[in-house]
């Protein structure tokens, strides 16, 4: 039985998107980012496995320029996304077959950011007299910022983004990291039911001067609206498997078994271990949140060039443990241009790059596609959008 494998470069965007115009980054429109076309032109990336699927012909064609160079030998296209929202849960949903059919909430980029009764819940859930930040904040600024005020009062740093989130930092010994984690569980239903679509704990560590975020960061999202490839395969009883912060994506519905790590060299190991060993007829979808948190959001062209760079490598020594008859398709979810304004998301189209039908162009795709496509070749009831590619 066919096995397949959905791997999510998080935020390793193409450019190209129509709409990129009414979306924002620093206050300037996204028309032109372009996430690994500008890391090629800045620095130059060295991924072979990734360009013999077909990465370069998939930039090309998501920005409307010839495709030249050696022919791909994977199956490879561009897709481009309709839900109303630049982040990762509604291009993962996308991607799963389920567009978002609302619009997301986004909190102010004013001071303050949330409505008082708001952060009245987050001060009666969290015992605390206030919150600090309440503003739109970069993650690593606003803990250099307010770190050492959170150490003297014990109040929790809340911020948002352009994204549809409200994000709770706080210190993992001075707070304390369960009692964190469980004030964004607890705050999460009255969040989502503002359509503010996750709720993201970010836990730091350090003394003042040096504070760190430690990889415990959790996220609570509202619940996908439909059946995506998950729940669909899990309900014609195949094995799914879940490889980093997927479970939380999802809300952890259709999903067997997680594999997560400290950081996306676990995560990796956790591929290519399951390359090996998952099960007959299973679903393995993946998020490699790396790119997007320490380098898309942080503007490092070299951090995050020299990353994709590793990751070609991860994808060379997975690719070898699939079977014959096995699909995996490598995509994103959402851009995270590093050379643009700001320090958010960018509105972007994604790669497309398959292996397990031979070369074959599926050209220019919608997200749903992916899921479309996933669902034909295991077998599995199709979700209620998108059309599969396979050939
Ligand atoms: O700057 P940090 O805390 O990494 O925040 C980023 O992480 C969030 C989730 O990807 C985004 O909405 C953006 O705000
Ligand atoms: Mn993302
Ligand atoms: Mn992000």
């Amino acid at each position: 039985m066919t096995r397949a494998f959905l791997i999510v470069l998080d935020s390793a965007g193409i450019g190209g998107a129509p709409d990129a115009g009414g979306f924002f980054s620093g206050g300037v429109p996204d028309t032109g980012a372009n996430t690994i076309g500008h890391i090629i032109r800045d620095r130059g990336l060295t991924t072979p496995t990734l360009d013999a699927l077909g990465l370069r012909a998939a930039i090309a064609l998501a920005n409307g320029q010839p495709v030249t160079g050696p022919a791909p030998q994977g199956l490879w296209g561009a897709a481009t996304e309709i839900s109303p929202g630049k982040d990762t849960p509604s291009g993962h949903w996308e991607l799963a077959g389920v567009p978002v059919p609302w619009d997301w909430h986004y909190f102010p980029d004013t001071t303050p950011s949330f409505p008082p009764d708001l952060t009245a819940r987050i001060c009666q859930l969290a015992g605390t007299e206030g919150i600090l930040g309440n503003c739109h904040a970069s993650g690593t600024e606003i803990i250099d910022r307010l770190g050492a005020d959170h150490l003297r009062t014990g109040w929790p740093i809340c911020y948002s983004s352009v994204d549809s989130v409200l994000q709770i930092a706080a210190h993992e010994e001075a707070f304390g990291l369960d009692r964190l984690i469980r004030l964004c569980e607890d705050l999460a239903p009255h969040v989502h039911a503002l359509r503010v679509g996750r709720v993201i704990a970010r836990p730091f560590t350090g003394p003042e001067g040096a504070f760190q975020r430690t990889p415990n960061r959790r996220d609570f999202a509202i619940a996908p609206p439909a059946d995506t490839i998950l729940d669909l395969a899990a309900g014609a009883g195949r094995a799914t498997h879940a490889i980093g912060k997927i479970g939380d994506i999802f809300s952890h519905r259709g999903i067997d078994r997680l594999h997560k790590g400290k950081s996306d060299a676990d995560l990796a190991d956790h591929l290519i271990r399951l390359g090996a060993e998952a099960e007959p007829g299973s679903l393995t979808f993946a998020n490699f949140v790396e790119f997007d948190s320490l380098y898309g959001h942080r503007r490092d062209v070299q951090g995050y060039g020299a990353q994709l760079d590793w990751f070609d490598g991860v994808a060379a020594a997975f690719l070898r443990t699939l079977r014959a008859e096995d699909l995996a398709i490598f995509t994103a979810d959402h851009g995270n241009d590093p050379t643009w304004a700001g320090t958010d998301h960018t509105r972007e189209r994604v790669p497309v790059l398959g292996w397990g039908y031979g070369a074959h162009a599926a050209g220019l795709v919608g997200f749903a596609d992916v899921g479309a496509s996933v669902a034909a070749h295991l077998g599995i009831p199709a979700p209620a959008h998108g059309t599969s590619f396979l050939p």
